[in-house]
């Protein structure tokens, strides 16, 4: 047994506390509980940062004995706050210590995670302390400080730096909720994309859209009989590991992938990318196996294959080359865009915008494009038709006079499919604009690249880096910017 003096200047009349915490400026950092075999009071949790943790005198699984010279003796966790309450500017605590100095646990590797959902823990009422938990937007990079509990990790904000750890909720209690609020969390895509027989709105802007619709609809179905399947639901996305990347001025820009439902308007946005800066943008030059038009160039408008050399580069993707990124068949020709021709724009050191099927990212999804994914997503139905009142969009480029205006049908297929993809592809995305007011999202696309481009770091997901064992030594031995 040992006898331990904390002390810490505070102004507030109530010291700090520990469970259930007190809303001072400065709560100790620390829950208790009852250990259930002895009857003990013991330290639950350490939050680490916080002034119990910076004291490194007190550790999760100590004992308390007394506070403040009272006993503890056949108290309840309860009872605790009003002691502590009582002191003046420091506790006092006689403490068993759970480990000697030698038996302490090594201090973890760091960990980081991207979060892939909101939490409030003003909503949530199965959190053991609010007031010891870390709320969080989808997209916040969050260092793991530990796991060691199975419902209840401890976090802090990466962009805080030194900030105290709180509660988040683990993996695991996440996806057990969600399963348990939600059963409509199982993967349920819209009835018109998993009916190949129903015809989809036409919002073809390049052919090969059309090809992109078709494997959707593939990919949709496959998606629901997996889901229903035996293989029971998709886990709902919780936190994606991600690690720091420390760019070398002589890095190239990282590839933008623009993804969104047909007619959300990622044409749009890109164009307008191009206009406010063609130095700075640029796009890949598609292949197809069409008739050269008069007006045209090679290399400028389209590259021209023949369909045998069109067919050999599908072969290729067949066997795990991927020449192509993605291709498609309409109106009897290939279209497609290379890998080779993203490469290019990036070689002469512009931005490279890539607009893809969500499906297909993995084709880029590496070290060597270092993909920075937008998902464009569509407002509220409401908001739909009320920017795209006037908006008309071209249902055939083959026939570019073929125009129609969105119909209701368009705008409810829109966002069925924008959930869709969020759904299967959400985990990839890095951010999502919401395109209702077109010149306030164009506005926020740009600022969001531009800092991107100038951030020192990057949160590249941890697979870019250490992708499964085979090939880990060859690609981590060649980094030289890792922190
Ligand atoms: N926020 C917006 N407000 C009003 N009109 C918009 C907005 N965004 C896009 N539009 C218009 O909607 C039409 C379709 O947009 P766009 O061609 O960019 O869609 P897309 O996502 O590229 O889909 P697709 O490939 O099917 O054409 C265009 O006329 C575009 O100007």
């Amino acid at each position: 047994q040992i006898s331990m003096h904390v002390s810490y200047t505070h102004t507030h009349t109530h010291a700090p506390l520990f469970e259930p915490l007190v809303k001072t400026k400065e709560p100790l950092g620390a829950t208790i509980k009852r250990d259930k075999s002895t009857g003990a009071i013991v330290v639950a949790r350490i939050m680490r940062g916080g002034p119990a943790d910076k004291s490194g005198l007190i550790h999760e699984g100590d004992e308390l004995r007394e506070v403040n010279g009272v006993s503890l003796e056949h108290r309840k966790p309860k009872e605790i706050p009003s002691l502590l309450a009582r002191s003046q500017n420091e506790v006092r605590f006689t403490i068993v210590p759970a480990f000697s100095k030698e038996e302490m646990p090594p201090n973890e590797p760091k960990l980081f995670v991207r979060a892939l959902f909101d939490y409030d823990p003003g909503q949530d009422p199965a959190v053991p302390c609010k007031e010891a938990a870390v709320a969080f937007r989808w997209g916040d990079v969050l260092q793991i400080v530990s796991a060691e509990d199975e419902a209840w990790w401890q976090a802090c904000h990466q962009r805080d730096g030194h900030s105290r750890a709180g509660l988040v909720p683990s993996t695991q209690l996440h996806q057990r909720r969600v399963a348990l609020q939600r059963p409509k969390a199982l993967f349920k895509p819209p009835t018109h994309l998993t009916d190949p027989s129903v015809s989809h709105p036409a919002g073809l802007r390049r052919s090969f859209r059309l090809g992109r619709k078709s494997s959707w609809v593939r990919e949709a179905a496959r998606a629901k009989r997996w889901s229903t399947g035996v293989n029971g639901s998709n886990p709902p996305p919780t936190y994606r590991e991600v690690i720091p990347y420390r760019r070398d001025p002589e890095d190239g820009h990282r590839l933008v992938v623009l993804v969104g439902p047909d007619g959300v308007g990622v044409n749009e946005l890109k164009r307008r990318l191009l206009i406010s800066d063609p130095d700075r943008y640029g796009v890949t030059v598609p292949y197809t196996t069409r008739e050269k038009r008069k007006q045209e160039s090679e290399g400028v408008d389209y590259h021209f294959f023949s369909v045998h050399a069109f067919e050999e580069y599908i072969l290729s993707n067949r066997y795990g080359a991927h020449q192509f990124i993605e291709y498609g068949r309409y109106d009897g020709h290939y279209y497609g865009t290379s890998v080779d021709s993203v490469r290019t724009v990036m070689a002469e050191g512009k931005v490279c915008l890539l607009d893809v099927h969500p499906s297909k990212i993995k084709r880029v999804y590496s070290l060597e494009f270092m993909p920075y994914v937008v998902f464009v997503k569509p407002p509220r139905i409401e908001e739909l038709r009320l920017t795209r009142r006037r908006a008309k969009f071209i249902c055939d480029e083959e026939d570019k006079s073929a125009v129609r205006t969105f119909s209701e049908e368009d705008f409810e297929n829109m966002i069925d499919l924008a959930e869709t993809m969020e759904n299967l592809c959400g985990h990839l995305f890095d951010k999502v604009i919401v395109n209702g007011d077109v010149t306030a999202a164009f506005r926020e696309l740009k600022a969001d690249l531009q800092r991107v481009d100038q951030a020192e770091v990057q949160w590249i997901p941890e697979e870019w880096v250490c992708p499964p064992p085979t090939n880990a030594r060859s690609s981590c031995g060649q980094l030289g910017g890792w922190i």
